[in-house]
């Protein structure tokens, strides 16, 4: 039995996998994060803890004798988040997280230390990123900075709780920026650059390979047999790949979680910097992705459905459903940049924006918009990574993929089929639970896309529509970009 362990920013999710691939338990905790400062965005390390405890306490109480089988565990989290210890491991602050705007200044000083930034690290130097941050941090928190032994990313801080080892693995260490993603080694330069270096770095595996072994305590303590292997792991989007099968170029999802990504195989390492196009390792070795990344997805519909006293996402969701075509065209248009931008704007100042409103709109017009604006987000995303229009069916993946009228407008504005597979708000836990098979000695050519599920095609009749409003979209960013 094999345990995929996702740190999500919501929420941290658990799975159980057996040896022939079927999923056969799952149990969530909810987590918040917090804002000190407009534009930042923290979490509290021991958070991360607490809801690991609660979420294995629900697991276990479901599956006892699934869970008593666990023989191997992988790894998944929210990407580029900085955690901070000191030479006692001890964490000095609140993680701060990838979604946090502060570091946007030090970006551009970072860019200007290192003319070569870009052709190292194969990305441009965007505020979320975990350099920029620690950037930050010499600058405004200097004493604190020169404390600081070991830099990990969040999932790997979990995993120094489970195994004691400092490691990481390559698609997490590419969102760093002190990754050579080319090499997949650490960069001294890009490190040097942030006054750091590689003792301060965990050691790097690959995804798919093993990553020490569950502390004999905490095995005892959870009613886990000793020698418990940990896998590598991976990001959470390379983890969603692996759980959505797509391990081969072209292949590839769209995730709607907190944040939202396109994200494709690709065939080999591709960087395309100017276009805010992330440019990452995959999870398994010699394997490269591209993804474009939006600050806020359904983390935008969360606050649209708080804010208009729906009673949760699900039900405004059902009154999205059953709004008339006439209705969304009337319907307000919506910019989705709660959190700023990363891909196509690379922007922290950006923010959200509803235009177009009157006496007649409702909570269900409102989150149509919300809806829309987010995916004309990823359709700018795909047209920045070269992909838009016609293409390969592409998994639909997150929390907001709960929706199927979301993924039905979804595939409209894309113009292309998407397919929801039936595990989709689980599919990073489930590439965490296959990745450690594959460390097991889990043969590849059995991840495959699960089977079942929902294929959603373009529906031609909306498509008109949605690109004239798509247009008004774009026109709408470059006319305020001089006001955030
Ligand atoms: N039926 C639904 N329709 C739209 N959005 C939903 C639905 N159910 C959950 N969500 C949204 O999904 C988000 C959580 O997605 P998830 O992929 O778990 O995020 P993360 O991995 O970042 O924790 C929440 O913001 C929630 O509002
Ligand atoms: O920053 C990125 C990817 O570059 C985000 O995708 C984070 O990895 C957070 O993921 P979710 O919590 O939205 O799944």
């Amino acid at each position: 039995m094999y345990l995929g362990i996702d740190l999500g920013t919501s929420g941290l999710k658990l799975l159980l996998l057996d040896a022939e691939q079927r999923i056969i338990a799952t149990a969530d905790a909810p987590l918040s994060a917090q804002q000190p400062q407009q534009g930042w965005s923290e979490q509290d390390p021991q958070a991360w803890w607490a809801g690991l405890e609660l979420a294995v306490a629900a697991l276990r109480h479901q599956a006892p004798a699934a869970w008593q089988a666990v023989c191997a565990i992988g790894l998944s989290g929210q990407m580029h988040g900085a955690v901070l210890l000191d030479a006692r491991d001890q964490v000095l602050r609140p993680a701060i997280l990838w979604n946090d705007g502060r570091a946007a200044l030090e970006c551009a000083e970072l860019e200007q230390a290192v003319p070569d930034s870009r052709r190292i690290s194969g990305n441009l130097a965007m505020p979320g990123f975990t350099a920029p941050k620690l950037c930050w941090l010499r600058k405004h928190e200097a004493a604190l900075f020169a404390r600081i032994r070991k830099v990990l990313l969040p999932k790997d801080w979990l995993r120094l709780q489970l195994c004691g080892e400092a490691i990481s693995e390559m698609s997490d260490a590419s969102g760093t920026l002190w990754l050579d993603v080319g090499a997949r080694r650490w960069s001294a330069t890009m490190l040097a650059a942030c006054g750091l270096d590689e003792t301060q770095m965990p050691r790097l595996v690959e995804g798919s390979s093993l990553s020490g072994t569950l502390r004999t305590e905490l095995a005892r303590r959870w009613g886990l047999p000793p020698g418990v292997k940990l896998a590598g792991g991976a990001g959470d989007n390379a983890a969603s790949a692996i759980g959505i099968g797509a391990v081969a170029p072209g292949q590839g999802f769209i995730s709607l979680g907190t944040s939202g990504v396109a994200f494709l195989v690709s065939d080999g390492f591709r960087p395309a910097p100017a276009q805010a196009v992330h440019a990452f390792a995959h999870a398994l070795p010699a394997s490269w992705h591209q993804m474009a990344v939006m600050l806020s997805a359904a983390s935008a519909f969360g606050w649209v459905s708080r804010l208009t006293g729906s009673a949760d996402a699900v039900s405004l969701a059902a009154q999205v459903a059953q709004l008339p075509i006439a209705d969304r065209e009337r319907a307000p248009l919506f910019l989705p940049y709660l959190s700023g931008e990363r891909t196509p704007h690379n922007n922290a100042a950006a923010s959200g924006v509803f235009i177009g409103l009157r006496h007649e709109h409702d909570a269900a017009a409102l989150g149509y918009a919300v809806m829309e604006g987010v995916g004309f987000g990823l359709l700018d995303g795909m047209q920045a990574m070269g992909q838009a229009g016609p293409g390969e069916a592409l998994a639909l993946v997150g929390g907001g993929a709960r929706s199927s009228a979301w993924g039905q407008l979804l595939a409209a504005q894309l113009g292309r089929p998407l397919y929801r597979p039936e595990h989709a708000p689980v599919a990073a836990a489930l590439g965490a639970a296959r990745l450690a098979w594959l460390a097991d000695g889990g043969e590849l050519a059995q991840v495959c896309p699960p089977s079942g599920g929902e294929l959603l095609q373009p529906d031609a009749s909306m498509q008109a529509m949605l690109q004239a409003r798509h247009a008004r979209y774009q026109a709408l960013y470059l006319a305020l970009r001089a006001h955030f």
